[in-house]
C-alpha cells in the first residue's frame, strides 16, 4: 500500500500541492485525475522520488520514502515500475533490449535469465513477435505496450503510469487501460495512473482522486463519481457539450 500524508510542494514561492493525502491499495488501479496544471504530474514525481516535497510523507508499505536512508530509498525505487508519458524508449535498441534494460542496469541475472524474463513480459503484453523490431518500426499503441512490459520487468510492487492513453485512438486507449488493470489484478500491484481521459475514469477507476488547484477535492470510484456534488469535478467531467447533453 502507498499512503501519502499532507504532501505540499511549491516552486519559486508558488504553491503547487497544498496538503494532499490519500491511500493507494494493492491490486487496485487508482487514478489521479484533474485538469491541466492542477499538480498531478508534480504529485507523481514526488511519489517516484524525482521531486522532494516541502513537507508531508509518502509511505511505501510503512516506509517513509523521503525520510529514509539512501539504502531504503534504493530498495523502494527497485520496487517501482514507471510507464512514462512519451514512452521513453531507446530508439537505438530493439524492443527486447528496451524491456531488458532495467535488468541489465539493476540485476546480476545471467543473459539468458534476462532474455527469458523480458520475453515473458513481452508475451504478457501481446508483443511476443516484436522483440527484434526497433521502436521506430512499431505503432504508438505497441510502444505503450513495450513501456508497460519494461515497467513490469523488475516485478514491481508499485506501478506508476503517466497519462498512458496520450496520443492513442479511443479503442487502443481502452485496450491499454484494460492491460494495465489486468496486470494490476494479476500481480497484485499497487498501480497509480494519471489521466484526464473520461473513458479511463469510467472504465478502470476502481479508486479515483480528483485534484483541483493543488488540492484533493474529491475521492471515490467509478461507481459513484457521476453522483458527486463537487462543482469543480462536474465541470471537469462534463466539460463538453456532448457530455452535458448526455447527462441531461
Ligand atoms: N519544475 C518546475 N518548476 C516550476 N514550476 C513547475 C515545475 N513543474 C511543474 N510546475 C508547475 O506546477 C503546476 C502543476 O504542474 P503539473 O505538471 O503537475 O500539472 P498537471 O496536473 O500534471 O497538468 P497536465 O495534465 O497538463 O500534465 C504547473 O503550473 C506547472 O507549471
Amino acid at each position: 500500500m502507498i499512503e501519502i500524508k499532507d504532501v505540499c510542494k511549491a516552486f519559486n514561492g508558488r504553491d503547487i500541492l497544498l496538503g494532499i493525502s490519500g491511500q493507494f491499495k494493492p491490486g487496485d488501479t487508482s487514478l489521479i485525475i484533474g485538469g491541466s496544471g492542477t499538480g498531478k504530474s508534480v504529485l507523481l514525481k514526488c511519489m517516484i522520488g524525482i521531486i522532494k516535497p516541502e513537507s508531508g510523507h509518502i509511505l511505501y508499505d510503512g516506509r517513509d520514502f523521503h525520510n529514509s536512508s539512501e539504502e531504503i530509498q534504493k530498495d523502494i525505487r527497485r520496487e517501482m515500475g514507471v510507464l512514462f508519458q512519451g514512452g521513453a524508449l531507446f530508439d537505438s535498441k530493439t524492443v527486447l533490449e528496451n524491456v531488458k534494460f532495467p535488468l541489465d542496469m539493476l540485476t546480476n541475472m545471467s543473459e539468458k535469465e534476462k532474455i527469458d524474463r523480458a520475453e515473458f513480459c513481452l508475451q504478457r503484453v501481446g508483443l511476443e513477435n516484436a522483440g527484434q523490431r526497433t521502436p521506430s518500426e512499431i505503432s504508438g499503441g505497441m510502444k505503450k505496450r513495450v513501456g508497460i512490459a519494461r515497467a513490469i520487468v523488475m516485478n514491481p510492487k508499485y506501478l506508476f503510469c503517466d497519462e498512458p492513453n496520450s496520443g492513442l485512438d479511443p479503442l487502443t486507449s481502452v485496450r491499454i487501460d484494460e492491460l494495465i488493470k489486468e496486470i494490476t489484478d494479476e500481480f497484485g500491484i499497487t498501480t497509480v495512473v494519471i489521466t484526464h481521459d473520461m473513458s479511463s475514469v469510467m472504465g478502470i477507476g476502481e479508486s479515483i482522486m480528483f485534484l483541483y488547484k493543488g488540492k484533493k477535492l474529491w475521492e471515490g470510484d467509478n461507481s459513484n463519481i457521476l453522483q458527486n456534488t463537487v462543482p469543480e469535478l462536474n465541470e471537469f467531467l462534463f466539460s463538453s457539450k456532448l457530455l452535458q447533453d448526455l447527462r441531461k
